[in-house]
């Protein structure tokens, strides 16, 4: 059978329009030529490839399904199917894309002023401006509510101080999101920040050591003092409210994105199961080998069918987040097994970097983690299940 033909054994093609095949297709022929072949060099070296932004940005991946503004106003199945072509390259590099639209360009056009949508969405969809998006604190990461980050005002213009961790593209971000408590006390208190790189007493730090991850930057930001005029403020929006619903539409993607690690773990351990020969026949040929690429297709296919319904229903203006939360549980936790069970068909040649499976499963650990633990997903499905909230 047909490499195509398998992957898409369930025939998914024949649910999308031509427009959407079309949006998948030049980012796979994107993928194959221009990230797969640097990729790996990237990751050993713990670098972002800064050259694929432009090519991004013309590509329509940046702020992908918003509209106007230069973005490329993609409906959220093309969107997820683009994302999904990214992440198959690797899950850096999507993780990019994903905070620079559904984290920084989300924000700004759901809740920003006219000014600061001109000022800011064009050239971020150009990729002229890199955004980063700081709601994690170092003591507060699955509870937000705790952030210490303060906002104080003063005139017309406000003083933050505090600290982010974890931030994606935070040392080479020109402008942070950053959500901080102010003094008005209350529910309504957090509060959406602009901050712009060169603001006296803004800083941004890389975090060392990670083992993921390693082709996208992640790092600290800190505030000491840092005066950010009232225009840049976000107007529209007050409380969790707004983080919260910038991490829905990311995560949303999120579960879309993540088989497009797996089905590349899948594809290459296929491959090189074929090729590979022990006891006189390719390791392809033995039931356990099989069973381990059977139960990776099996849960591609449904990973895929889940999060082609996720993407409809939000086309639809149907999607809560309990769904979003059950997909993206879902969807990480089965590519992340199938990275671990395809870097074992690679035997002892799966543990070194020649070979994709071992990028992927380091970089899945992280999506594990971020955009809500599986843990966290776990509860709220938990609480919408049985009506008891398990978090405290
Ligand atoms: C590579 C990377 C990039 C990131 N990028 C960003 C970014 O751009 N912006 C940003 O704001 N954040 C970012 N994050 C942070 C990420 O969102 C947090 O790491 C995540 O929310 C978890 O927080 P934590 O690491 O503090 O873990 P903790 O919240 O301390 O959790 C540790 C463990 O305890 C579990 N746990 C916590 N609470 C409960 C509970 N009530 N019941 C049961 N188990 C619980 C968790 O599931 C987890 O297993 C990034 C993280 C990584 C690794």
């Amino acid at each position: 059978m047909p490499r195509a033909d398998i992957t898409d054994l369930m025939r998914l093609d024949d649910l999308l329009s031509d427009e959407e095949k079309a949006a998948r297709d030049t980012m796979a022929r994107f993928v194959d030529t221009e990230v797969l072949p640097i990729i790996g060099q990237h990751f050993r070296e713990g670098t972002f490839p800064a050259h694929l932004v432009p090519r991004l940005a013309e590509l329509g991946v940046l702020g992908a399904n918003l509209q106007g503004y230069g973005c490329a106003g993609m409906n959220a199945v093309s969107q997820g199917l683009v994302l999904q072509e990214l992440e198959r390259g690797d899950s850096g590099l999507r993780s990019f894309a994903s905070v620079q639209g559904s984290l920084c360009m989300f924000p700004i056009h759901s809740y920003g002023s006219e000014e600061q949508k001109q000022r800011f969405l064009p050239a971020m969809a150009r990729g002229e401006l890199i955004g980063c998006f700081g709601l994690t604190e170092a003591d507060f990461g699955s509870n937000p509510a705790g952030m210490r980050t303060r906002a104080r005002r003063d005139g017309d213009t406000w003083v933050l101080n505090g600290s982010k961790a974890w931030i994606t593209n935070a040392t080479i971000a020109d402008v942070a999101v950053v959500w901080a408590k102010t003094d008005e006390g209350g529910a309504e208190s957090v509060r959406g920040f602009l901050v712009e790189k060169g603001m006296p007493g803004f800083g941004a730090r890389e975090i060392p050591g990670k083992f993921s991850l390693r082709a996208s930057t992640t790092g600290e930001l800190s505030f000491q003092d840092v005066r950010v005029p009232e225009r840049n403020v976000l107007p529209g929006v007050k409380g969790l409210r707004g983080p919260l619903s910038c991490l829905n539409s990311a995560r949303m993607s999120i579960a879309f994105s993540v088989t497009g690690a797996a089905i590349a773990c899948f594809e290459g351990a296929r491959e090189y199961a074929l090729t590979r020969g022990q006891f006189d026949k390719p390791i392809a040929a033995y039931q356990l080998t099989q069973e381990k690429l059977a139960d990776m297709l099996q849960e591609i296919v449904k990973a895929q069918l889940l999060s082609l319904r996720l993407a409809r229903l939000k086309d639809e203006g149907k999607l809560t987040p309990i769904m979003v939360s059950l997909a993206k549980r879902n969807n990480v936790k089965v590519a992340l097994d199938i990275a671990r069970s395809a870097r074992s068909i690679y035997g002892a040649n799966g543990v070194t970097d020649a070979y994709p499976p071992i990028r992927h499963m380091l970089n899945l650990e992280s999506v594990f983690t971020y955009e809500g633990t599986h843990e966290v997903h776990t509860l709220v499905l938990g609480k919408a299940i049985t009506g008891h909230d398990a978090f405290g």
